[in-house]
């Protein structure tokens, strides 16, 4: 478990990108915080794994404070997934995924055994590992950032906007990877997006975040499309239009649910669900 108490961080410059924040993350679940750009998310993010430092509050992993762990340590412990898969580019796949394990004394044959393994788990060829990352679509480098993450087994992992630079095809294979790879791996998920669809994809918990890190709304995504909190939130999720807002048409057949572009998305079933 993660869990903030509450949590302050101003910027030299004097930003205030995270106003006394609190937020308990349960284990073995994906919790995504979603919002717009500039709500704080990715500095929430980075105080976990102590990229970032808080000015005051506390982030405590299993009962522990961040601030008594030793930064390259805790860093190594937590994966970590960035946008654009974070890559170096000068070095070989598999050298990229057995960066953490290097570091942190597996012998080489073992890492590479390892590496191969989980760039199995995320659904990559073997063949793969000896390519450079300029030489594989962006799909395949955002597993290759997620593989990376995984090589040492982390019990956390931290995935910063990881799909945000890949077209939409592959964005959603893999959103759908990513649900696959929860349901095997049970990793403890703190995921950021400023995607609503996304969030309510992926999420098991969803934290909707205003400027400075103010909390809208944090619940499920059932919780929080049936009953948004403010009229923020009902907005920024679009139960008023877009997908979220469906209308009933009667067609010869039944009755059908039509969202506000006119297109028919599903077939209404009379009974609870
Ligand atoms: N190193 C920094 N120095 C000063 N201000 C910063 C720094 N990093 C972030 N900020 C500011 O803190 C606020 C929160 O930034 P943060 O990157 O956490 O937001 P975000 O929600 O992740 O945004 P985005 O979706 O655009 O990545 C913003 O106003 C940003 O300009």
């Amino acid at each position: 478990m993660i869990e903030f108490r509450s949590v302050t961080k101003t910027y030299p410059d004097g930003t205030v990108a995270v106003a006394d924040f609190d937020l308990v993350v349960p284990p073995h679940r994906t919790t995504v915080l979603v919002g717009s750009s500039g709500s704080g998310k990715t500095t929430l993010l980075r105080m976990i794994n102590r990229m970032v430092e808080p000015t005051s509050g506390t982030i405590e992993i299993d009962g522990t404070s961040v601030l008594d762990r030793d930064p390259v340590q805790l860093r190594r412990s937590i994966g970590y997934v960035l946008q654009n898969g974070g890559l170096l580019p000068h070095q070989r796949v598999i050298d990229n995924v057995t960066t953490v394990l290097r570091l942190t004394g597996t012998p080489k044959r073992a890492a590479r055994e390892r590496a191969l393994e989980v760039l199995d788990v995320v659904g990559l060829d073997r063949s793969l590992a000896e390519r450079y990352p300029s030489q594989l679509s962006g799909g395949q480098q955002q597993r290759v950032g997620v593989a990376r993450a995984l090589a040492a087994d982390p019990n956390i992992l931290l995935m910063d906007e990881p799909f945000g630079a890949v077209d939409p095809i592959v964005r959603a294979e893999l959103q759908t990877e990513t649900l696959r790879l929860q349901q095997e791996l049970n990793k403890t998920v703190v995921f950021v997006t400023h995607d609503v669809d996304e969030a309510f994809l992926l999420g098991d918990q969803v934290v909707i975040l205003q400027e400075g890190a103010h909390v809208a709304q944090i619940g499920s995504p059932s919780e929080i499309i049936e009953n948004p909190a403010s009229e923020f939130v009902a907005s920024f999720i679009g139960v008023e239009r877009g997908t979220r807002a469906l209308h009933t048409k009667r067609t010869d057949r039944g009755t059908v649910l039509v969202d506000t572009a006119g297109r028919t998305q599903g077939v209404l079933v009379e009974g609870t669900a």
